[in-house]
């Protein structure tokens, strides 16, 4: 698919996405990689965090699956992201989607909805280390799901979707070994984004 056939044909820059199991490093690396190539980092956790703390009725809803650790209804997803990258988009230079796509079939609409995947990075990581670092970062995060009982369940969830997820895609999947320094892995993560830029 050309950007001229895309979905949302105005969007032209490139689209990244991050996956990688909770506390993998995904939003560490993104900051990285928006301090080197200027992309719009754009969270899904987070995105659905703004709109818990708006205190919505949609809001309400969505906090109490997120404590739960499972995946809140895909279309809010979807619909949160596009509206996001459609309001950066006069000014960025690329996205980067930090945390999605969680399930197989969010992917699937993501790029029939809104534009094709450049490439998917994903930060791997054994369940041990996922673990030591969700309760090292617990002590400050002051994230409600940041709890031994949440991580577990945060855990479970990721087992039961990543693999259906990381199996559609083959030569845009980049699988990167987690277990590293900060700096050796963005060593790693350059070598895929600086074609994007070149
Ligand atoms: N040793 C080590 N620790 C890291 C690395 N990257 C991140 N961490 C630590 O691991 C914890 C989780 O990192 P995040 O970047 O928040 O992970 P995340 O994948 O965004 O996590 P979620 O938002 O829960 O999906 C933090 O306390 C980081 O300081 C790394 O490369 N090496
Ligand atoms: O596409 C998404 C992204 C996030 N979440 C929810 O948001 C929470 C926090 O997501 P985040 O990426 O911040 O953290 P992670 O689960 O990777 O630790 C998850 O546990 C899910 O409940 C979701 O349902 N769908
Ligand atoms: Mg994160």
């Amino acid at each position: 698919m050309t950007p001229d056939d895309a979905p949302t044909p105005e969007i032209k820059v490139p689209i990244i996405w991050i996956l990688g199991g909770p506390g993998s490093g995904k939003g560490t690396q993104c900051e990285k990689i928006v301090a080197k190539y200027g992309f719009t980092h754009l969270s899904s956790g987070d995105l659905l965090r703004n709109e818990v703390s708006s205190g919505s009725p949609r809001g309400k809803e969505l906090s109490a699956i997120m404590e739960r650790g499972e995946l809140v209804p895909l279309e809010v997803v979807l619909d949160l992201l596009k509206e996001a990258m459609l309001k950066n988009l006069s000014t960025s230079k690329g996205f980067l989607i930090d945390g999605y796509p969680r399930e197989k079939e969010q992917g699937i609409l993501f790029e029939q909805k809104i534009a094709p995947v450049k490439v998917v990075l994903f930060f791997d990581a054994s369940e041990k280390t996922l673990v030591e670092r969700l309760l090292g970062r617990a002590k400050t995060s002051g994230r409600v799901d940041d709890n031994e009982e949440t991580i577990k369940k945060r855990l479970h969830t990721f087992n039961t979707h990543n693999d259906q997820v990381v199996q559609q895609y083959t030569e845009k999947l980049k699988r990167i070994n987690a277990e590293r320094t900060t700096d050796e892995i963005f060593a790693e993560v350059q070598t895929y984004l600086d074609p994007l830029v070149a």
